[in-house]
């Protein structure tokens, strides 16, 4: 769950539209060369498209004026030729740069989502799902389009319209001057453009981002919903959100509409001028028929280009800004990395020890000490330890620190006495194992959810171990199952009851065979019968794995070889549950405050 992202409204150092774009050229230098292949193959057309009305102007003034109906022929055929190579250049373009888009488009999201993976929890504790959901699929696909057409067309129209220019120059200096004076209005708008639309741009992509997470929240909390009878006030946030993007969306349609008025009308009044001057200076004998047919001709050639350039404006903003929020994300720095000289344990044992282990999240208030202030607490090898405190105590977050979840802010949490830090990230998780009270499965079989951990494993070995923690998780329903271990549960498969998944959950950590197992209240869902059975199942086949049990029932903490009570960020006693309960108040305090279905402890506690 996470809960904020980035403002919306660029700051004033903000890199510019070019500097921004220029940071896809690693991810594009494969597809490069089709690229400009393709650029040059809209050049070529574009400037074969110009060429036409100097033939035409050889035929006005040529054959036409002369009556000459032979000569007619070489120039049709010259034209006819010319518009054949126009159509080949441009089907081209389209060959060219279509698939390579396709490739740069896959590479980026798939780096994405390296990056997400490789991300800590810190951050996605911050970012909404929804914006990462869009970044991932909708910037993405515009990046595509703009990279298939919208930077070619773009610089070969640019590159057109200034070719072109010179050609009217060359036409009639007057006339070109006419056309270039009148054009200045668009510049002047489209500088303008630039800097509202790119403020519209991001703030839209923004509030897409922003539904997305609310489309993800209700299809998530369906259940919540429907039974708080929330549906109306939910579709009522989310037709709000709706309503401010709808917002945003006319504004962007404005502000592209206001450039259009001034890309439409500014070729027209220019055409107008042009013509009168034009009329005059041919009156004049300044210039032939034959040069103004020429003179219009181009400007109409031109006119795709100029109306175009609105369209292709915007698009590059709105990939500008997706490119933003791409890196956004990519230039998230990971907290949490392997250190440069990592250490091993060749064979680890599972003696599990914080050292003055202190923690704080990073959005904590200053007043407020720290979470985990100053934890000693040393497990021996294949021990099993309750951890016990208040509610909101910091169970939780200590047990997260094992697995390098988060880091620790001062202290340190070591295995077998070497520093969490100091390990591989691959190695550390194969050491310990984590299972929570949330179960999350993945949309895949009842196998795969298992072994998820274990991807050393196959054939008959990992059918072996899975069937193994099946056993010890107490997971027998699953031969019941349709398929068996090869039903697909999760999210698109099979629902399975809360107990079920925690079972699941649990057979997953096992089977990674760690040397040391948190459990956060993994067995919330089970009966105190199946609890004990798992327990047993537990010391029997891991009697070398440590672990480390939050407790929120007195039946847990029964089962463990020794408890810990954490009291304001420390742990403030360590011992068997029954001197703690006969020597410490606030132990017995918490014990009953405990989910208690355990008769024979709320005696213990009370006598
Ligand atoms: N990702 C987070 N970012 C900021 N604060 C957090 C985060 N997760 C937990 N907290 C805060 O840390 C405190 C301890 O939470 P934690 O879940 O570790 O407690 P707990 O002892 O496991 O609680 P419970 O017994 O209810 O499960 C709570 O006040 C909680 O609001």
């Amino acid at each position: 769950m996470s809960q904020q992202h980035p403002p919306s409204t660029p700051s004033t150092d903000r890199p510019t539209t070019v500097q921004s774009l220029a940071r896809l050229i690693p991810y594009l230098r494969p597809a490069l060369p089709r690229i400009i292949a393709g650029m040059v193959a809209a050049m070529i057309a574009s400037l074969v498209a110009l060429f036409i009305p100097f033939v035409l102007e050889r035929l006005v003034d040529g054959p036409l004026s002369s009556h000459d109906a032979r000569q007619v022929w070489p120039a049709f055929a010259i034209v006819l030729a010319l518009g054949v190579v126009e159509a080949g250049m441009i089907m081209a373009r389209r060959w060219l740069v279509l698939t390579p888009s396709t490739y740069v488009e896959t590479s980026m999201r798939n780096s994405l989502y390296k990056k997400l993976q490789d991300l800590p929890v810190a951050f996605h504790d911050r970012w909404q799902s929804g914006q990462l959901l869009s970044r991932s699929v909708s910037d993405l696909s515009l990046i595509r389009r703009w990279l298939a057409f919208g930077i070619v067309l773009l610089v070969v129209n640019l590159i057109t319209i200034v070719v072109g220019f010179v050609v009217l120059f060359f036409y009639s200096w007057l006339l070109g001057l006419i056309f270039l004076v009148a054009s200045v209005p668009i510049w002047i708008v489209g500088l303008r453009f630039e800097k509202e639309y790119s403020t519209v741009a991001r703030r839209s992509q923004d509030q897409v981002g922003d539904l997305a997470t609310s489309v993800e929240e209700s299809v998530h909390g369906i259940r919540v919903l429907k039974a708080f009878g929330r549906g109306k006030h939910s579709l009522k946030d989310f037709a709000r959100r709706a309503d401010e993007l709808r917002g945003t969306e006319i504004k962007k349609s404005q502000a592209i509409a206001q450039l259009w008025l001034w890309l439409l009308l500014v070729p027209d009044v220019a055409f107008a001028f042009c013509l009168l001057a034009g009329v005059w200076l041919a009156s004049q004998h300044q210039l032939t028929v034959g040069q103004l047919f020429a003179f219009f001709a181009t400007a109409t050639v031109l006119r795709f280009p100029v109306e175009s350039i609105g369209f292709l404006l915007s698009m590059t903003f709105d990939t500008r800004t997706a490119v933003d929020r791409f890196f956004e994300v990519m230039d998230s720095e990971n907290t949490i990395t392997d250190p440069e000289h990592p250490k091993t344990i060749a064979e680890p044992h599972g003696r599990l020890t914080f050292r003055s282990t202190h923690f704080r999240y990073q959005d904590s208030p200053a007043q407020y000490a720290d979470l985990v202030d100053g934890v000693d607490l040393e497990l021996e090898p294949g021990e099993t330890m309750a951890l016990v405190g208040l509610t909101g105590s910091g169970k939780t977050t200590l047990l997260a620190l094992v697995p390098r979840l988060y880091d620790v802010t001062g202290g340190e949490v070591l295995i077998d006495g070497v520093d969490v830090r100091d390990l591989t990230r691959e190695e550390l998780r194969r050491h310990v194992g984590m299972a929570f009270e949330d179960a999350t499965l993945f949309s895949t079989t009842v196998r795969e959810n298992v072994l998820l951990g274990r991807p050393d494993l196959s054939g008959d070995e990992a059918d072996r171990v899975m069937r193994e923690a099946l056993e010890i998780a107490q997971a027998d329903f699953v031969e019941r199952l349709p398929e068996g271990v090869d039903t697909k549960v999760g999210e698109e498969g099979l629902s399975l009851s809360g107990g079920q998944r925690q079972r699941l959950a649990l057979a997953r950590a096992i089977a990674a065979r760690p040397a040391v197992l948190v459990l956060d209240d993994p067995l919330s869902a089970l009966d105190v019968d199946t609890e004990a059975r798992v327990e047993a199942g537990l010391r029997r086949v891991l009697a070398s794995t440590t672990s480390l049990i939050v407790a929120h029932r007195p039946s847990t903490v029964n089962l463990a070889d020794r408890v810990a009570l954490l009291e304001n960020g420390r742990v403030t006693a360590v011992g068997r549950h029954s001197d703690l309960i006969a020597t410490n108040e606030h132990y017995r305090y918490v014990i009953s405050s405990l989910d208690d279905d355990d008769e024979s402890t709320r005696e213990e506690v009370y006598a």
